[in-house]
C-alpha cells in the first residue's frame, strides 16, 4: 500500500485482521488501529508497524488513508462512523466488516460517493485459515477492488457475491459458522461423556476428531460427502450413527437449517 491504513476497532476480528497483515507486509507504508481499549489482542500493542491510538481525533489532522477499515460492533457503528466521514473522499477506500450493515448505511453517513466494500470475514481469520464473502459499490474502482482483495487474503479465502442481500446469507453461514463447529466440539464431547467416557478424554476426542476431520477436507480437497461414506461401513458404527444424524426429520439437516436462517434474519435486522 502507498498511502496509511486506518482500522477502526481492533478487537477480535479487527486485531485478526491486522495481525495478518503485519505478517504479510501490506500494510508497510503503516497502519493506524484506532481502539479505546489499552491493550490490543493477539500480542499486538507489543508489535511495531502501526501507532494504536484510543480516538479519532488523536490521528493526524493532514492524513489521507488509502483504506479505512471498519470493525467496531454493528450496534457501535452510529456512535463511530461520523468521525470518519472526513476521509470520504476520492482515493480513500471504506472496507467493513460489521454484521448487518448495509452499503446503502455507510453511503448515508458517509455520502453517496464513497467508494465501500462490505465484507463479513471469519475469526479463522486469526491464522490466515478465514474465508470472506464481500460485495462492493459501484464507486468502488477495480484497483481497490484488488487492493480490498489482497487485504482480505490476508486472512484466507475471498469470494464476492454481486447482490448483496447475500452478505447476510454469508454471514448466517460462515462468518458465523465457527461458533456452530466449537459448539457440535462441546456436543460431541458431552455425548462422549454419556457413552462413559471421562470429561477431559471426551473434550481431547472431540476436539481432534474436529481438527483433525477439518484439516483432512482441507489437504485432500475432497468432497465433504466422499470423506463421510469413506468413514462408513456398510451396517457399521458409522451407518448406525448417521441414522440418527441424517434423519431428514430430526436431525441436523433441519437443525442447521434453523440455525443459518436465524442468524441470516438476524444479520438482516441489524442494517441500520
Ligand atoms: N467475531 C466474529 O466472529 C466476527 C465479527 N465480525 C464483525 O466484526 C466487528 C467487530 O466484532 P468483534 O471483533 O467480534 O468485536 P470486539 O468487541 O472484539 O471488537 C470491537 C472493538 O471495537 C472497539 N471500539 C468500541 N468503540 C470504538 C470506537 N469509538 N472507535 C474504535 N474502536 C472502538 C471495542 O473496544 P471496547 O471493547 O473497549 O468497547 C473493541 O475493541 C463487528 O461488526 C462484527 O459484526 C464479522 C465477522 C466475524
Ligand atoms: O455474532 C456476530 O454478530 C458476529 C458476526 C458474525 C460472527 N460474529
Amino acid at each position: 500500500m502507498e498511502r496509511p491504513l486506518l482500522l477502526v476497532g481492533c478487537g477480535k476480528m479487527g486485531g485478526a485482521l491486522l495481525e495478518g497483515w503485519l505478517k504479510s507486509g501490506i500494510v508497510a507504508a503503516g497502519a493506524y488501529a484506532i481502539d479505546p481499549s489499552d491493550s490490543l489482542p493477539y500480542g499486538l500493542s507489543d508489535k511495531p508497524g502501526f501507532s494504536h491510538v484510543k480516538d479519532a481525533a488523536d490521528l493526524p489532522a493532514d492524513l489521507h488513508p488509502q483504506v479505512v477499515v471498519l470493525a467496531v460492533k454493528p450496534q457501535a457503528m452510529d456512535a463511530v462512523i461520523g468521525a470518519y466521514g472526513r476521509f470520504a473522499k476520492p482515493g480513500t477506500l471504506f472496507v467493513s466488516v460489521a454484521a448487518g450493515k448495509t452499503i446503502g448505511y455507510f453511503e448515508r453517513h458517509l455520502g453517496a460517493n464513497a467508494a465501500i466494500v462490505r465484507t463479513i470475514p471469519n475469526t479463522p481469520a486469526a491464522i490466515g485459515r478465514g474465508i470472506t464473502g464481500c460485495t462492493a459499490n459501484p464507486n468502488v474502482a477495480d484497483a481497490e477492488r484488488a487492493m480490498a482483495e489482497l487485504l482480505l487474503q490476508a486472512a484466507g479465502e475471498v469470494i464476492w457475491v454481486e447482490d448483496e442481500a447475500l452478505i447476510d446469507s454469508v454471514t448466517g453461514l460462515a462468518g458465523s459458522g465457527p461458533a456452530y463447529v466449537f459448539h457440535m466440539v462441546e456436543a460431541m464431547a458431552a455425548a462422549g461423556e454419556k457413552v462413559g467416557l471421562p470429561a477431559d478424554i471426551a473434550m481431547k476426542l472431540a476436539r481432534a476428531t474436529v481438527a483433525g476431520a477439518g484439516e483432512l477436507m482441507r489437504v485432500t480437497g475432497e468432497e465433504a460427502s466422499v470423506l463421510r461414506q469413506n468413514v462408513t461401513s456398510p451396517n457399521g458404527t458409522t451407518y448406525a450413527g448417521l441414522q440418527v444424524l441424517m434423519d431428514p426429520a430430526t436431525g441436523l439437516p433441519p437443525l442447521m437449517e434453523r440455525t443459518v436462517a436465524a442468524a441470516t434474519k438476524r444479520s438482516r435486522e441489524l442494517a441500520g
